[in-house]
C-alpha cells in the first residue's frame, strides 16, 4: 500500500482496477478453484455478454452543477448502504482464502455494504452473522424438494438476524460447466458445506460435488426422503454434478413453493426471487407477493445463450412499475456499470466474482480493496456525470450505441 498524502486516499499501487484484481487472483488460485469461479455455462457467451452489455451504453455527462457533495448512499433493508451495491451470494468462498465468507462479512461491515450468503457457504450462517454485525445480510436459498433442510436453515437464519431469503430460481437444473466436470470438482478438506448439518463440525458436512456418493451422503439422503413436499419417499435425482447430497430441484414452481417460503419466512424475513430475466416472470413475482426481484442469470453459469442481464433489465423494470424493488447482477466490473444499471431503472446492484478475486488476492484486505475500488468509481462517475444523489441517476444520463455506432437517446 502507498502511504496516502494529506487529503488523498490509500491506493494499492499493484491493483488499481478490478481487471488487475482478476489478474492477481488468477495466479493465486489453484486451477480447480479458478475454473470453478471464473467459468460460465457451455461456451461462456452469456458470461461474456453480461460484461459487454455495459459497453452498449454511454454516459451523457452534465456539467457546472456543483458536485462538491456527492452522496452515494441508498436505503436497503432499513439500512443506509454506503453505495447502491451489494455482495452477491457465491458458494464456497474458503476455496479462495481460508477465511472465506467471514473475511467477506468483515469487509462488508467495514464498508457498510449488504452481503448475500450462499446456501453452499463454507462458513456457518451464524458465524457470518456475527462477523457482519448490524450490517444487513441475506441468505440465498436453494429450496430442495426435501423440505426439512430448508426449514431448518430458514429458522436458523431468522434467529441469526438475516433480513431476507433470496430464493434462487434460475437453477432448477445445474447449468453445464465443462471445466468443473473435466476437473472432477471436489471441495478439498478441511472445507465443508457448513450449513448442511446441524453440527457444522461433523463429517456429514463434507461434500461431494461430482455425483459420486459417500456412505455418509447416502445416509443423509435416505433420512431426508420423507420430507418431500408431496410426501413421497424417493431418492433425489443425481446429475453429473450434484448439489452436495441434494440435487437441484426441478419441481420448483410459483404457487406451491413461493407460498410455502413466504409462510416459513414470515414475519421476520422478506422473500426475494433471484434469477428473473423476463417481464412475464417479473409480473408473476409481483402477483405472488414477493418482496423484491434480482434480475440475474447466475453470472452466465446457467442457461448459456440467455439474454445479458443489463439487456433484460428494462423489460423487468417496465413490468414491475415500481411495485417492488428491482436489483440486478452479472458482469458488473466498474462503478460506471453500476451507474448505467441504475440509469436503466435498477434500484441496486450486486457483484459476484470480483469479491472472490479480492478474497483470493488478499483475504479480507483484498475484499476491502475490491469494495473500495467500486465505491470510488461510483462516486467519481456520479460526480463527473453531474449527479450528487443516487435518485438523480435516470435514463437521461445514457445513450445507446448500436453495432454500427449509431447513437440513440433512451
Ligand atoms: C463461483 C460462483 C458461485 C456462485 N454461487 C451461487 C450460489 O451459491 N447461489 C446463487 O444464487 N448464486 C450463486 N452464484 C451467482 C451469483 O450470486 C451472481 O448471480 C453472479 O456471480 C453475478 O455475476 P458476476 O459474477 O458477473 O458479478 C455464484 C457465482 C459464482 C461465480
Ligand atoms: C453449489 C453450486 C450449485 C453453487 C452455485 O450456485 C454455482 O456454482 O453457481
Amino acid at each position: 500500500m502507498a502511504a496516502p498524502a494529506k487529503g488523498e486516499q490509500m491506493h494499492d499501487l499493484n491493483c488499481l482496477t478490478i481487471k488487475e484484481l482478476e489478474q492477481h487472483a488468477a495466479v493465486r488460485m489453484d486451477k480447480q478453484t479458478r475454473d470453478y469461479y471464473n467459468e460460465g455455462a457451455d461456451s461462456g457467451s452469456t458470461l461474456l455478454e453480461n460484461i459487454q452489455a455495459y459497453a452498449k451504453y454511454r454516459i451523457r455527462p452534465r456539467v457546472l452543477r456543483d458536485i462538491s457533495r456527492i452522496d452515494t448512499s441508498v436505503s436497503i433493508f432499513g439500512f443506509r448502504s454506503s453505495v447502491p451495491l451489494g455482495i452477491a451470494p457465491t458458494a464456497m468462498q474458503c476455496l479462495a482464502h481460508p477465511d472465506g465468507e467471514i473475511a467477506t462479512a468483515r469487509a462488508c461491515k467495514k464498508a457498510g455494504m449488504v452481503m448475500g450468503l450462499s446456501s453452499f457457504a463454507t462458513s456457518t450462517l451464524e458465524d457470518v452473522a456475527e462477523a457482519i454485525g448490524s450490517t444487513p445480510h441475506v441468505l440465498q436459498l436453494y429450496l430442495f424438494e426435501e423440505r426439512e433442510h430448508s426449514r431448518k436453515l430458514i429458522a436458523r437464519a431468522k434467529k441469526a438476524g438475516y433480513k431476507a431469503v433470496f430464493l434462487t430460481v434460475d437453477t432448477p437444473m445445474l447449468g453445464r460447466r465443462n471445466l468443473e466436470i473435466r476437473n472432477q470438482f471436489k471441495l478439498p478438506k478441511p472445507y465443508k458445506i457448513a450449513n448442511f448439518t446441524e453440527d457444522p463440525s461433523s463429517d456429514a458436512a463434507a461434500t461431494v460435488m461430482d455425483g459420486s456418493s459417500s456412505a455418509k451422503s447416502d445416509e443423509h439422503k435416505t433420512e431426508s426422503a420423507p420430507g418431500y413436499h408431496d410426501g413421497e419417499n424417493r431418492t433425489p435425482p443425481r446429475g453429473p454434478i450434484t448439489f452436495h447430497t441434494h440435487a437441484a430441484n426441478p419441481t420448483l414452481c410459483w404457487d406451491r413453493d413461493i407460498e410455502w417460503l413466504k409462510k416459513e419466512c414470515a414475519p421476520e424475513m422478506q422473500v426475494w426471487v433471484k434469477g428473473i430475466a423476463t417481464a412475464e416472470d417479473a409480473l408473476l413475482a409481483v402477483q405472488h407477493g414477493v418482496d423484491g426481484i434480482v434480475v440475474s442469470n447466475h453470472g452466465g453459469r446457467q442457461l448459456n445463450g440467455a439474454l445479458a442481464t443489463l439487456d433484460a433489465l428494462p423489460e423487468v423494470v417496465a413490468a414491475v412499475r415500481g411495485k417492488i424493488p428491482v436489483h440486478v447482477d452479472g458482469g458488473i466490473r466498474h462503478g460506471t456499470d453500476v451507474f448505467k444499471a441504475l440509469a436503466l431503472g435498477a434500484d441496486f446492484c450486486w457483484i459476484g466474482r470480483p469479491v472472490l478475486w479480492g478474497l483470493a488476492y488478499k483475504g479480507q484486505e483484498g475484499v476491502e480493496l475490491c469494495l473500495r475500488l467500486f465505491s470510488d468509481e461510483i462516486k467519481l462517475c456520479m460526480g463527473l456525470a453531474g449527479t450528487t444523489k443516487v435518485e438523480d441517476i435516470t435514463k437521461d444520463y445514457l445513450v445507446k450505441v448500436d453495432r454500427s455506432g449509431f447513437v440513440s437517446r433512451l
